[in-house]
């Protein structure tokens, strides 16, 4: 489904990947991917376990090298960058944990609070205070300051985990299976909140899931990983109507769940 409300810019290429393979010994789990994503675009890894999603994030952000194939993040090739333009570069990746990865011994202000004093050493007080309120704001949880995560909802910790990537601006999100373990209500309220991020932030992303409606709801565009290689990209329609038998039966299997 074709979403609108982003502003898509198609002349820049937030994230590109050219002939990327990843073998682990025997084991090839990319086999020649090519991927873009637009400012602004949002778009949505779909595979099934074990295809290769966390692999192919692990090298966005450097924490793989490729085999082979060009992968460039925000105009920098990512393997070829020393630790400190790595470093520099990921300041503008947040990156939305599947579990959310709160301290659970801060409070929710203190978590919020940690990135920023971690990165920048010379914000004062009341920068500190609207950075926390503003993105605590942007997620809907402006009331939870105080509160500590065993005290939220598993919804609510994926928001502030959410709002805790945002605090640095970032201009890339990566979302691993944002939906996983939430009831469908709770699910909607995060998919609305991903398309939010993107319109408040103009955010460029990219969603791993296999949750179809998760895809559905968020998407510019779905990838689909299959068998180490994006057997499809284009919008959700289009990807479905393919008549490929392995695109028909991962939408058969994970439409009935
Ligand atoms: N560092 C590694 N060394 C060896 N094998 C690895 C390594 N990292 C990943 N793999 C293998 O690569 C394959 C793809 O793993 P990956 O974690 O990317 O799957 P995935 O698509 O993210 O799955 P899931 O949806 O279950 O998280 C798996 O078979 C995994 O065991």
């Amino acid at each position: 489904m074709e979403n609108n409300a982003h502003k898509i810019d198609y002349n820049e290429k937030a994230i590109s990947i050219k002939g990327l393979y990843k073998s682990f010994g025997e084991l090839h789990v990319l086999k020649g991917i090519d991927l873009e994503v637009h400012k602004g675009e949002n778009v949505v890894v779909l595979g099934k376990s074990g295809t290769g999603k966390s692999v192919l994030i692990k090298i966005l952000v450097g924490l793989l090298k490729p085999d082979a194939g060009v992968v460039q993040v925000l105009g920098k090739e990512v393997d070829k960058l020393n630790q400190k333009e790595l470093d520099a570069l990921r300041l503008h990746i947040g990156f939305a944990f599947q579990s959310s990865a709160l301290y659970d011994s801060m409070d929710v202000r203190q978590n919020l609070e940690f990135p920023l004093l971690m990165n920048f050493k010379n914000l004062s007080k009341a920068e500190v205070k609207d950075s926390v309120e503003e993105v605590l704001d942007a997620v809907g949880l402006i009331d939870k300051l105080n509160q500590m995560p065993s005290d939220l909802s598993g919804g609510q910790r994926k928001r502030i985990g959410i709002a805790r990537t945002l605090i640095l601006k970032p201009k890339i999100m990566l979302y691993d299976e944002p939906t996983s373990g939430l009831d469908p209500i709770t699910s909607f309220e995060i998919n609305e909140l991903i398309n939010e991020v993107q319109e408040k932030y103009n955010t460029s992303s990219i969603i791993i899931t296999h949750d179809l409606t998760c895809a559905k709801e968020t998407c510019d565009r779905v990838a689909m990983l299959l068998d180490g290689t994006f057997v499809k990209t284009g919008t959700f329609e289009e990807v479905f109507e393919d008549q490929d038998e392995r695109i028909q039966s991962f939408y058969n299997y994970n439409f009935i769940k």
